[in-house]
């Protein structure tokens, strides 16, 4: 038996090597914003319209987080510490393996994100602030819970009686109360597509 190793057995194949498959770029888009801000719609939004352009994707909200890997947790500040560094190592094995991957979750505070960004890396984690008002979130009330953490039934709720920090230094911020859902999602997908342009 020969001690030579073929370099198909030796060689541990990086971001970039399938990157070329996909061409594409890939990195993580993590959105952050109060509940009702529009992170999911813009996520799916954004997600289709890459899908339609040929990119491969995936979409990580609380939503398909919450009910999968991330289904022991809750909203006290260590679980949702929990929650975030739980999808940030998540996303980044979607993107090491070439895939656009947008990551929709409030990530109240600078600590959160600063331990997303971390886990991420600097150059692969582009961070979205999806704002608007607390007061125009509150009025969409999309799943009634403002409504229920009002009247006490929802304990720790974001922005109600649990923090929200507004993000210091975003790569893009879309503002969802002023704006259209048509202009917000144009200038998401532009800023987007710059991120991911491929050069081989
Ligand atoms: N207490 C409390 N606070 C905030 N949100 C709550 C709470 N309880 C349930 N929900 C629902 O959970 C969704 C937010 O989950 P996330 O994983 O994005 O939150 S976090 O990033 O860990 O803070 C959030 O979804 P979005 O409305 O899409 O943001 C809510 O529907
Ligand atoms: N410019 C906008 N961008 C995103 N959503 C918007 C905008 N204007 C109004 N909306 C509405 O706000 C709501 C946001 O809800 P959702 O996307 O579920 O928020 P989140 O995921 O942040 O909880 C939706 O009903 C959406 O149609």
């Amino acid at each position: 038996m020969s001690a030579h190793i073929y370099p198909i057995f030796d060689t541990l194949l990086q971001k970039e090597d399938k990157e070329k498959v996909l061409k594409q770029k890939a990195c993580v888009i993590w959105m952050v914003g109060l509940s009702g801000s529009g992170k999911s719609t813009l996520a799916r939004a954004l997600e289709n319209t890459l899908h339609e352009k040929g990119y491969l994707t995936q979409l990580l909200d609380g939503d398909n987080l919450r009910t999968g890997i991330n289904n022991n947790l809750g909203f006290s500040e260590e679980d949702r510490i929990e929650n975030i560094r739980r999808a940030a190592e998540t996303s980044k094995l979607f993107a090491n393996c070439g895939i656009v991957t947008i990551c929709s979750l409030i990530s109240p505070t600078e600590q959160i994100r600063s331990m997303a960004k971390e886990i991420i890396g600097e150059e692969d984690y582009f961070e979205v602030f999806i704002s608007c008002p607390i007061e125009v979130c509150e009025q969409r009330d999309v799943k009634g819970l403002y409504a229920k953490a009002r009247k006490g039934e929802i304990k720790h709720f974001t922005g109600i009686d649990s923090p929200f920090e507004e993000p210091q230094n975003p790569s893009l911020i879309i503002e969802t109360d002023k704006d259209e859902l048509s202009v917000s999602h144009q200038k998401l997908v532009d800023a987007v597509l710059e991120k991911i342009k491929y050069t081989s």
